[in-house]
């Protein structure tokens, strides 16, 4: 009997302890699923910020590196399968690579260790290079653990069941699919907690270490509940070099193709049957269910183009909204939690009601109609995000264009005063005219210039508006009339700032797109005789000085100011995404503070980020129709020695889309955030009809009676013994020729 048929026996006869029908081995594969991918999530949810304020790389950098170690996570996936269905099998693939996996998590919690290397005891590093080294390596290990398992976790999984259990089966992935998203929730909230603690030998910092050591631990707990379930399993062993045999076949069958080109040739039903002369039936078969799948995914790395771009298109949109619910107030990027917890509502819903539902209507929902529904949903959502955008957009500040300049004038002297700029009225400024709203008051003195520099500056420079003597006239009641040479940058918005003493005034730039991550920017302009501190701001501020912005999160906050003699402190609550300049008059101490007015330079965010919830409920059920879905059927479709490979196939999709996603944030974008969502969502409505007429082309198969079948003519069928022969004779040859030429 061949080793194949005789391990399928085993299997069946094999009687494995079961709960509920299903076989309690699951237990421990999906609780290990569970620490893992609580320990990948939680890792993901800080690094981010590590590079960024730990390792002090740009934002550039830090989100570049991000985005490569994502890719490389989906792209080890290829090499465990390999490991897996070609050499060890997938219970000690699991094994080994979950061990690479705890190293790897531990080699980056040592990494954010600041004590390590911080002798002067300043609280940042002194050997960057080390933390970097070390970090590295931690990622690259992680990145070939976490990728390297992940096919063969779910396909183990499935091999735990026996044909009678087949309701089960699907089942399992459902749950397997929850506990990832379980995993995943609890991470991203747990650990960027932990990072706001304060930690360290030395000198307390942020709390990096206990940040990465949470998830380390919990992929060492992983590898133990895996282990632990040990004696449970059902292990199928590897068939030796499959992948290597697997692309001999396809090699041979396409150069045997080739030298039988001409027509005087029968044709064959297949273009692999032409590997016959030479290799198993069951082996071609094989390749031809396997190549059939494959081909069929194809058009999938769309879907997950669009989906990968909740993590960063979605959450750049929630940074332009507000997220005060009224009880709680959500950041921007919590804002993507609402996946993992909708997936945990959806999935029960989707298999407990839709599907029998639709099922109970008489309505065939094959795996491969329910992925196409699920990209057309994913489509929606991208509509559903045009939609917000439209709304966002119309709250947006009116930022220059490439060729305009916008000036601001702030009047801080006691005078009025009339500005005059070519072709545009001339406006009175009151000295610190203030209108009364609320507990604060709002400084009017302000108003902006939008110029176009082609219009009303032929002679300008390429980057810069220069308005001459003639071009902008100051005029106060009593001071002479003051004429200034101004340069105003192109695209940028500026502020003439007109302290006390007017011959004294100068430019500053202002922030000309919202604040990042929905933060506030602030800045204030000192017109107090000496010199402040305020706390927040980088340095004192010199008598008539700008202030740098600085970012403030939404909530209230509070400034001390102070000239080393006397204080007052100056409160504000600050939404979203908003900027602010605040004017310090010079009876700031004896109005203790609360003469300090205020420019609202930028409007807080006033879209909610609850309109991002119909968007996020449409990816979601999306995702489930399609991803649940698709690694259920990866798994059903494929060959017994070859699940593994085909699970990395389906992860394979995912990297694609990944990296279409860098390509397309690399080259140009569309001038309109909309547009884009639009042209995502009708790209892949496209996909998915091409998708749907190759579906509608796919018999779906069982493998296993396939196999059976091939088997059983084998047993009778004469040239099998010989065409062996000839393969092993072939082998041998070729092993020869290998020794030879290293002679
Ligand atoms: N739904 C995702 C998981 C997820 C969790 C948290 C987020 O902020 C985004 C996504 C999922 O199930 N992915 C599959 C996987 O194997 O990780």
């Amino acid at each position: 009997m061949p080793d194949s048929k005789m391990d399928e026996t085993k299997k069946k006869k094999k009687k494995t302890a079961e709960c509920c029908g299903y076989p309690i081995s699951i237990f421990f594969i999906v609780v290990n699923e569970f620490c893992e991918r609580f320990s990948y999530y939680g890792m993901r949810a800080v690094l981010v910020l590590y590079f960024r304020y730990f390792l002090l790389w740009d934002d550039d950098l830090a989100t570049s590196i991000y985005h490569a170690f994502v890719a490389l996570c989906y792209l080890t996936p290829i090499l465990g399968a390999i490991i897996a269905d070609s050499w060890l099998g997938k219970f000690k693939t699991i094994i080994y690579l979950s061990i690479v996996y705890a190293v790897g998590q531990v080699v980056m919690a040592v990494s954010t260790i600041h004590d390590i290397t911080d002798a002067n005891r300043d609280g940042t590093p002194d050997n960057f290079t080390l933390h970097i080294a070390l970090s590295m390596l931690g990622l690259v290990l992680i990145a070939l653990g976490t990728g390297g398992i992940k096919p063969c976790v779910a396909a183990f999984g499935g091999d735990q069941f026996q044909e009678h259990q087949s309701r089960q089966l699907n089942t399992f992935f459902s749950v397997f699919y929850l506990c990832i998203n379980a995993g995943s929730l609890l991470s991203t909230l747990i650990t960027p907690v932990l990072r706001a603690q304060e930690c360290g030998i030395h000198t307390q910092q942020q709390c990096y270490p206990l940040a990465f050591g949470v998830p380390a631990a919990l992929m060492v707990v992983s590898l133990v509940v895996f282990i632990a379930g040990s004696g449970m399993y059902t292990k199928t062993a590897p068939e030796g070099n499959i992948m290597g045999s697997v692309c001999k076949c396809i090699w041979f069958a396409l150069n045997n193709r080739f030298r039988h080109r001409s027509d005087i040739y029968p044709k064959r039903e297949h273009w692999m049957d032409w590997a016959e002369e030479k290799y198993d039936k069951l082996l071609i078969a094989q390749i031809k269910m396997v190549l059939k799948v494959l081909f069929l995914y194809i058009p999938l790395p769309m879907f997950w183009t669009l989906f990968d771009q909740k993590g960063s298109r979605w959450t750049l949109q929630a940074t332009t909204m507000t997220g005060d619910f009224g009880g709680f107030v959500l950041q921007p990027d919590q804002m993507q939690t609402v996946n993992p917890i909708l997936i945990l509502t959806l999935v029960p819903i989707m298999d407990r009601i839709i599907f029998p539902l639709i099922k109970k209507c008489g309505l065939n929902f094959s795996p491969l109609k329910r992925m196409t529904v699920g990209m057309l949903f994913a489509a929606t959502a991208f509509i559903a995000a045009a939609l917000v955008q439209m709304e966002i957009d119309k709250t947006l500040p009116n930022f220059p264009s490439s060729s305009e300049s916008q000036l601001k004038v702030v009047n801080m002297h006691s005078e009025s005063l009339i500005v005059t700029v070519p072709s545009q009225e001339p406006l009175l400024i009151g000295s610190f005219e203030v209108q009364h709203t609320s507990k604060h008051t709002t400084a009017v003195s302000h108003w902006c210039f939008t110029i176009s520099s082609h219009v009303v500056f032929p002679q300008s420079s390429p980057d810069y508006i220069t308005f001459d003597q003639q071009d902008i006239r100051l005029a106060f009641n009593t001071t002479p009339e003051i004429n200034k040479d101004l340069s105003l940058i192109k695209g940028s918005r500026q502020t003439l700032i007109i302290p006390s003493e007017p011959a004294e005034m100068y430019l500053k730039e202002d922030i000309k797109s919202k604040p990042k991550e929905g933060k506030n920017a602030v800045r204030f302009v000192n017109g107090w005789t000496a010199y402040l501190n305020i706390t927040n701001l980088e340095s004192s501020l010199q008598p008539s000085e700008t202030s740098n912005y600085t970012l403030v999160s939404q909530g209230m906050r509070k400034f001390t100011l102070t000239d080393g003699i006397q204080s007052c402190e100056f409160s504000r609550k600050f939404g979203f995404g908003s900027s602010y300049t605040f004017l310090i008059p010079s009876d700031l101490f004896s109005t203790d503070c609360e003469s300090i007015k205020e420019i609202e330079d930028m409007q807080p965010n006033s879209v909610h980020m609850a309109l991002q919830i119909p968007q996020y409920f449409l990816i979601t059920t999306g995702e489930v129709m399609f991803s649940v879905t698709g690694l259920q059927f990866s798994y059903s479709q494929a060959p017994k020695n070859m699940k593994s490979v085909l699970q990395a196939g389906w992860l394979c999709t995912n990297a694609v889309g990944n990296i279409i996603v860098l390509i397309v944030a690399e080259l140009g974008k569309l001038p309109k955030q909309w547009a884009e969502y639009v042209l995502f969502a009708s790209l892949l409505v496209a996909v998915s009809i091409i998708f749907s007429i190759m579906a509608y082309f796919y018999t779906y198969i069982d493998p296993a009676e396939i196999e059976a079948e091939i088997l059983k003519q084998q047993e009778t069928d004469p040239d099998k013994k010989k065409k062996k022969e000839t393969l092993e004779m072939e082998e041998k040859e070729n092993e020869q020729e290998i020794k030879q030429t290293k002679i």
